[in-house]
């Protein structure tokens, strides 16, 4: 059995990624939300604009928290905020819909997503997707490292200094390494089995922006930052 040892700085790291991952309430939201009505397909087209942008705002409130990424080139930091930005939400989004509910919550709320206006080309991708992240039942300090892994992806468009940002993601991948070897010991490929979510994730969001175009409603109203963030309008 090998025993895992962190040291100072990867428990900092830890701590602060974990505190900033936490400070997003925004999942609960949406799914108190959704289980509480069924909207029409545009007024779900509003409520997934205004959670996106909120998600995006959240996002950088988040990478903030990262140690070292304000030191990163500040035109590289806004490569890798604009480049995670969807990856992120999708993720956040297989996290709310796999949190634990009670009896017969998930599916209402899967339910209610099938028929939020998202069109049927979409759904089997975004659920198989959602299925595979459930699966591997992380633990929150996974998913808060996860999300910074994307994050910290070097090979986004526009970024500059990508050894800078290799640097940087190292840290955290060796640092989830070990959370997964201590909190999955008897699964060996765990870690592996995570990073390669980050594949599928990428592939998912290659669509979100005709997801969101070919959403069931008349006129498709995009908030100013979504435009930037979401490549839409
Ligand atoms: O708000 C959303 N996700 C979200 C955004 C920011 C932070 C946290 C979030 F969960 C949307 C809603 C919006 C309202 C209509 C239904 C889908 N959402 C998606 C989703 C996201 C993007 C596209 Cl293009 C298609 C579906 N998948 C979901 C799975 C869930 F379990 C969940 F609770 C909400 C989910």
């Amino acid at each position: 059995k090998e025993k895992i040892e962190f040291t100072t700085e990867q428990q900092a790291l830890m701590r602060v990624i974990t505190d900033a991952y936490n400070k997003h309430q925004i999942p609960q939201d949406v799914t108190k939300k959704l289980l509480q009505d069924q909207y029409s397909t545009e007024e779900n087209f509003l409520l997934l604009t205004e959670m996106a942008t909120s998600q995006v705002q959240v996002l950088v409130e988040f990478t903030k928290n990262i140690p070292g990424f304000l030191s990163l080139d500040r035109e590289d930091q806004i490569a890798l905020l604009k480049g995670s930005a969807v990856e992120a939400m999708f993720l956040r989004s297989a996290q709310a819909l796999n949190k634990k509910m009670p009896i017969g919550h998930t599916e209402v709320l899967e339910e209610r997503i099938h028929k939020s206006g998202i069109s049927e080309e979409f759904i089997k991708p975004m659920f198989n997707f959602y299925k595979s992240i459930g699966e591997l039942h992380m633990v929150l300090e996974e998913q808060a490292l996860l999300t910074t892994i994307t994050i910290l992806t070097p090979d986004r468009p526009y970024v500059k200094d990508q050894p800078a940002v290799e640097r940087l993601q190292e840290n955290v991948l060796d640092l989830l390494r070990k959370m997964c070897v201590l909190h999955h010991p008897q699964e060996p490929q765990y870690f592996a089995r995570l990073l390669g979510r980050l594949t599928e994730l990428r592939t998912l969001s290659h669509y979100h922006a005709e997801m969101l175009a070919s959403w069931k409603v008349n006129n498709h109203k995009f908030t100013p930052l979504l435009c930037e963030i979401w490549d839409v309008q």
